[in-house]
């Protein structure tokens, strides 16, 4: 019987830099949906958080980069608890499918993996390939190219938008 079910990942940055950001986030994602064999017709939403040290990138823009133009997504920051992980990306992903949640696959990278120890059960990761995988499945559709419409990109000629978080 389909139902859906929840798939969560975590991953942090070394720097909160747009491209640091948007490449964690594809690769977070890219080892989500290989490890469950996620296809995205199947995802109802996702909701990415983020700690208040990142603010460079919405890590939803990495989704559409890898194809999920169609999928509702979500960017919020996470609860800022003394002493929690900084710089670190989550995703919750709502998954329609016939498995059940004990077969689910979460995925915990990088400094994230202290997170859920108990849940830590990834493979060694070649990163080469993977990054090969993201290469081949990156989607150069328009809406994967900004965060924010070219009108309020403060770096877009003719701005008038000084500053903007492009949120
Ligand atoms: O799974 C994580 O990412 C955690 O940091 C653990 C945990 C939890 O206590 O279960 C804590 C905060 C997050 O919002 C989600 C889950």
């Amino acid at each position: 019987m389909t139902v859906c079910r929840g798939v969560r990942g975590a991953i942090t940055v070394q720097q909160d830099t747009r491209d640091e950001v948007l490449s964690a986030t594809r690769q977070l994602l890219a080892l989500m949906i290989r490890r469950n064999g996620i296809d995205a017709a199947d995802v109802a939403s996702a909701i990415f958080t983020v700690t208040r040290d990142i603010e460079s990138e919405f890590p939803a823009l990495a989704a559409r980069q890898l194809g999920w133009l169609e999928v509702p997504l979500l960017c919020g920051y996470e609860v800022s608890v003394e002493g929690s992980l900084p710089r670190c990306i989550r995703v919750l992903i709502h998954w329609n499918t016939d498995l059940p949640q004990a077969d689910i696959n979460h995925v915990y990278v990088r400094d994230a993996v202290r997170l859920r120890p108990d849940l830590n059960v990834l493979p060694p990761v070649d990163f080469e390939e993977l990054e090969r995988w993201i290469s081949e499945h990156l989607c150069e559709d328009q809406s994967t190219a900004k965060s924010f419409p070219a009108s309020q990109d403060p770096a877009a000629p003719g701005s008038d938008v000084k500053g903007a978080s492009g949120a």
